[in-house]
């Protein structure tokens, strides 16, 4: 039976080299472009088909930061699938970046310059906003509206008698220390990304817990450092690509460069090969490059703990019941009591 693979943000960078790659893995695959703009949409699908002519490949209009477009979106899963095998959950932004160059000089002559090229932990923040939901636009597209998909799609990975896989991109700059629970928005901070990246790994706890008995599994990946548009929006591409070598020269000591979205997508890569069973719940898998350029997957266990995982999850649910009933007080105002 062909899979059906659904891969959220799937018109550049790691997405796009992730759908290049199953499709030469699986080449009977039906894959889902799920995408906000769909003239990029397109485009990606034609490149696609430039290598996998007789690929099926299918656009499907999803704005991940909108509950609408979510909503949306779902239906238009439901009406065309009767499964999904595999949904990653690739898309993701890191608004207005800004470099802490003070303490990126300070760390290149401390002990944890390593680490600091691994995570970038203390180097950067971010500006968020607030969407037209009413909800930080970080938290809104890198989380939320990645699970109210998940909940919205549950009879197509739950209880199908097949498993099914959700993937979740997350990242080495996810930090406990960016996370606080009494604002999991992170409204007040300055780091929405590290923090949004959290979530995401206490969640896809949580989902195990709640949903390995109904046959859906969940993962996190970490795709390394990347040149994407993501990355070209901390600093300008030539400048990067100036840069290069130096690059090639961390990587010696961090494989966490993984650089190119061939090598990023490693990890979605391996995991899209792998038994549900045989994965740890609480293991993060990172694409890694080695100095010579070979890649790899190595599992790396999260900082989280159950306590705090079920907490996010039942605040999640709550926000996902207001987030419901905002929708449908508003649908009624727009058409009265009639059915829609
Ligand atoms: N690059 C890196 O170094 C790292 C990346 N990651 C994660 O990997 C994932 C992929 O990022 P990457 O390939 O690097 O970056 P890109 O910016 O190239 O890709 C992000 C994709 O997500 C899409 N997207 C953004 N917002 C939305 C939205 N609201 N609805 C639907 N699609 C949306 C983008 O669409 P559009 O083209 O329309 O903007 C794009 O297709 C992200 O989750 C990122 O956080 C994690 C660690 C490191
Ligand atoms: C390497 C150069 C000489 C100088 C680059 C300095 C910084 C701009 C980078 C050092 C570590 C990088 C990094 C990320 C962004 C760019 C750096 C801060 C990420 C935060 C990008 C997105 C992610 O999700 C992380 C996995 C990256 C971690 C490393």
């Amino acid at each position: 039976m062909e899979k059906v693979v659904i891969v959220t943000g799937a018109n550049s960078g790691v997405g796009l080299a992730l759908c290049e790659r199953l499709l030469t893995e699986d080449s009977q695959l039906r894959l889902c472009l799920a995408c906000r703009n769909m003239q990029r949409a397109q485009a990606a699908r034609s490149a696609l088909l430039t290598s996998h002519n007789n690929a099926n490949i299918d656009l499907l209009h999803l704005d991940v930061g909108s509950v609408e477009s979510v909503l949306a979106a779902a239906q238009e899963v439901k009406a065309r699938y009767n499964r999904i095998d595999f949904l990653y959950l690739n898309a993701g932004i890191m608004p207005n970046p800004q470099i802490d160059f003070k303490a990126f000089f300070k760390g290149l002559f401390s002990k944890n310059v390593i680490n600091m090229f691994a995570t970038a932990e203390g180097l950067l923040s971010q500006q968020d906003r607030l969407n037209s939901d009413g909800l930080q636009e970080v938290f809104a597209t890198n989380l939320f509206g990645h699970f109210l998909l998940i909940r919205e799609l549950e009879p197509l990975l739950c209880g199908t008698g097949d498993t099914s896989r959700v993937v979740w991109s997350s990242s080495s700059n996810a930090r406990r220390s960016a996370f606080n629970i009494d604002d999991m928005q992170h409204s007040s901070g300055t780091e929405p990304y590290s923090s949004s990246k959290y979530a995401v790994d206490l969640l896809s706890l949580a989902l195990n817990r709640h949903k390995n008995n109904q046959g859906l599994f969940s993962s996190v990946i970490c795709p390394g450092l990347v040149m994407t548009n993501l990355t070209y929006g901390i600093l300008p591409s030539f400048f990067w690509t100036l840069i290069m070598p130096i690059m090639w020269l961390i990587r010696i000591f961090t494989n966490t460069f993984t650089l190119t979205p061939y090598n990023g997508a490693e990890a979605q890569h391996w995991l899209f090969l792998q038994k549900p069973e045989s994965l740890d719940p609480r293991a993060k898998y990172h694409s890694l490059t080695s100095g010579l350029g070979k890649n790899y997957v190595e599992s790396r266990q999260m900082d989280i703990d159950d306590e705090m995982s079920d907490v996010l999850y039942s605040n999640i649910i709550e926000l996902e019941q207001e987030v419901r009933s905002k929708v449908s007080k508003a649908n009624t105002a727009k058409y009265g009591n009639r059915e829609r």
